[in-house]
């Protein structure tokens, strides 16, 4: 652990795909530390390297070359099976397409991770009825994804993420599919988990979502070209302009 407390943390990470002529690197050179706590937004034209970048920080992807760090141990050289496991338990993902089962009820989507990670159904249905009704779904439990709006959906891929109380959070486009109203209730969300201690690292192409993070790094051809900490200037949700527009 470094003197900031990192959570996460990125050494010289590099992901590359094809070869000689059709060599592209999606992430070239990224060192990234992630205080405890922290949101974190990521910005950056069209295939800079934001979901790559997100993947490698969450065990989806393992780099070409570098180091990923989660909680003082390293990850990206762990066994398939281990790296799995840490994906399960450590790291909860929300997906701008949501990526819900679509066979199971808003409930049992969010039990799934719990019993994945060898816990009881008892437990798996108490986290399940807590999270739905953090994220306001509590009388949606039984509803099928189809049956639940954008936001909903969201809202219990959300709960599912952190069913298993991640270390970090990863959201890749969380509001990217969402009208303004869906996209203020999942930003209320995350401000209730950052407030409660969550780290959270959010990729966005919405100047309004990274207003209300921390710190906003920025990407070009897999490079951070920015890395700027709000401090005092985050704006709390409500506070954002342009919601309206
Ligand atoms: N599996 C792959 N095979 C070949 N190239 C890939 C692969 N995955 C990503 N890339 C390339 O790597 C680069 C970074 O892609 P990435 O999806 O990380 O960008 P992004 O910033 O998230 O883009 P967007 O904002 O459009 O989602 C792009 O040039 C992309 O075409």
């Amino acid at each position: 652990m470094n003197q900031f407390q990192a959570v996460l943390q990125a050494r010289d990470l590099l992901r590359t795909h094809g070869r000689g002529e059709s060599l592209v690197h999606a992430v070239d050179g990224v060192d990234l530390d992630v205080p405890a706590g922290q949101m974190l937004a990521v910005m950056g034209p069209s295939g800079c390297g934001k979901s790559t970048l997100l993947h490698l920080l969450g065990g989806l992807e393992r780099p070409s070359d570098g180091e990923v760090w989660l909680d003082g141990r390293r990850i990206d050289d762990l066994s398939e099976r281990a790296l799995a496991q840490l994906r399960r338990r450590s790291v909860g993902f929300v997906f701008q397409a949501f990526h819900l089962v679509e066979e199971l009820s808003a409930a049992e989507n969010v039990e799934l991770p719990v019993l994945l990670a060898g816990r009881s159904l008892r437990t798996a249905r108490r986290r399940a009825d807590e999270l739905l009704a953090q994220v306001g779904l509590d009388d949606r439990a039984r509803h099928l994804p189809w049956q639940l709006s954008g936001g909903q959906r969201q809202r219990v891929a959300i709960a599912r993420a952190m069913a298993n109380e991640p270390l970090v959070l990863l959201a890749d486009e969380p509001t990217g599919n969402l009208d303004t109203a869906a996209t203020l209730d999942v930003l209320r969300l995350f401000e209730d988990l950052r407030a409660a201690g969550q780290t959270l690292v959010i990729v966005t192409h919405d100047e309004r979502v990274a207003a209300t993070a921390d710190r906003l790094v920025s990407m070009r051809d897999g490079r951070l070209v920015d890395d700027t900490w709000m401090a005092d200037r985050r704006q709390p949700v409500d506070g954002v302009h342009g919601w309206e527009g």
